[in-house]
């Protein structure tokens, strides 16, 4: 075997599943959202102009009339966009706009191996979805506006009062309130720009930043060595089922100190970017204030002598907020070893649409309560299909679900936080890669 093929073979464990080319932001120690923008514009072939399948094309005059906000066309130069813009329209875009902005057809194929044929899985769900939506019951979208109304007012009423008279029940109840508040606020961040989406911002995190990670990452190459959730987390974390990532014994080591990674969540997202604004380009945005308005809010009503205490229980806050948050989020529905991750055997078919759905179980336990899931991510298999949907529509949309999934040879599976919590650490110390595709096992019962 010649020195190449020998040094390819042992690099082999770097290329994903849903990939023809290794991802080129992988390659380098640090991840950020900017730097797996960057490998995308050199791993996708979009000749830096947009791409959508096989095509190419110039949106430079229309990234501020984009109807869902300048902010997705503005960061996706230079990339293939195609899962995206097919999962984030669902009546689909008119012809005529996208025929204006065409340019050529790409040089390369695609480097995503995943479908979106006409026929397929997910053209066809979002076909009867598109149709669905012309008689769904809206209402449930006013329940939404007024459960995430509560959480803010909530939110603040608690944080005054743990200014006010500071105990750790109080303290608590901020704490719960603005994890479900920023879980919520995701619901609006997928959407076209309001004001409910600068709420997230509350945690220190911003929405902008979770729309390239979570929205346009993960979103869309789940579980994949492509998915920003799964990367940013390593080496400490680590759910891709390969012992050349982390080592089994690195793997017992964050099962141990994964509370203190959720604790951590929030704050860690803002020093990071603060430190890179100083050291080199600025990833600050204007709303990054936002973040700061609870402990001045603290300040300004606390009758405490000195301003650190209060800076300090602001912290504590922010703290057990992240790690309500970390323990819902990371064991919402990704992460237990019947799950797809980058490395396990995919199904025969390649439709992006099935592939979210291996790559997901729902909770089960909160499927009756519009409350729990805008503030669990619930609903999650829906919300992934069709991201711009607000999470109380999304019941009306199972039967066209379960429906078109039986035809496909799918179904939708679902289990407990219970089970996804213990599911999630037996996920980080599983090394070995799943080699039975989905759809030729049985769930564990
Ligand atoms: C990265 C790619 C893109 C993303 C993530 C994205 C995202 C979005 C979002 C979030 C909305 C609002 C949906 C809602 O709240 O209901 C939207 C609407 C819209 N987008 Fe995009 N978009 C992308 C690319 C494009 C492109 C390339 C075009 C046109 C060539 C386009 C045209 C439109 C139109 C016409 C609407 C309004 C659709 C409607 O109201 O039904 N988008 N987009």
């Amino acid at each position: 075997m010649s020195t190449t093929k020998v040094l390819q073979k042992s690099e082999s464990w770097k290329h994903s599943t849903i990939s023809v080319k290794p991802p080129s932001y992988r390659k380098k120690p640090l991840v950020t959202n900017q730097s797996w923008l960057k490998g995308k514009r050199l791993d996708d072939g979009a000749e830096g102009l947009w791409r959508i399948h096989d095509n190419l094309y110039d949106f430079n005059d229309f990234v501020s009339k984009h109807p869902g906000g300048s902010f997705w066309l503005d960061r996706t130069k230079g990339t293939d966009i195609t899962e995206s813009f097919e999962s984030h329209h669902i009546r689909g875009v008119p012809q005529a706009i996208l025929q204006k902005y065409f340019v050529r057809q790409a040089q390369q194929p695609r480097n995503y191996t995943l479908t979106l044929k006409e026929n397929g899985f997910y053209l066809t769900l979002k076909r009867r979805v598109a149709e669905q939506l012309k008689n769904v019951d809206q209402s449930p979208k006013g329940k939404t506006r007024f459960y995430h109304l509560i959480l803010l007012s909530a939110t603040l009423v608690f944080i005054v009062l743990s200014a006010l008279m500071p105990n750790i029940i109080f303290e608590v109840a901020a704490a719960l309130s603005l994890a479900w508040l920023s879980i919520s606020a995701h619901n609006y961040f997928h959407q076209r720009d309001n004001w409910q989406m600068y709420t997230f911002n509350f945690t220190l995190m911003n929405f902008n930043e979770w729309r390239i990670s979570h929205a346009l990452s993960h979103h869309v190459y789940t579980n994949s060595l492509h998915d920003l959730e799964m990367s940013l987390f390593e080496p400490f974390l680590c759910w891709i089922p390969n012992k050349h990532i982390a080592s089994k014994a690195r793997r017992i080591v964050s099962v141990i100190i994964q509370p203190v990674f959720y604790s951590l969540i929030f704050p860690i997202q803002l020093l990071q970017r603060t430190v890179r604004s100083v050291v080199g380009k600025n990833e600050l945005y204007w709303h990054d204030i936002i973040g700061f308005s609870l402990p001045i809010l603290m300040l300004l009503v606390s009758p405490a002598p000195s301003s650190s205490t209060v800076i300090l229980q602001w912290l504590r806050i922010i703290a057990i907020s992240s790690f309500i948050f970390g323990l819902i989020g990371l064991n919402a529905s990704h992460h237990t070893p019947e799950i797809v991750h980058d490395g396990d055997a995919l199904r025969e078919n390649r439709d992006w649409g099935l592939y979210q759905v291996d790559t997901i179980i729902d909770r089960g336990d909160i499927k009756n309560s519009h409350f729990m899931c805008l503030t669990h991510f619930g609903e999650h298999c829906l919300h992934h299909l069709f991201p711009t949907l607000d999470h109380g529509v999304l019941p009306q949309l199972y039967p066209i679900l379960m429906k078109t999934l039986s035809e496909f040879k799918s179904e939708l599976r679902e289990i407990t936080f219970l089970d996804h919590i213990i599911g999630q650490n037996q996920q980080l110390l599983r090394t070995k890669a799943n080699p039975i595709p989905v759809d030729q096992r049985k769930l564990k019962k």
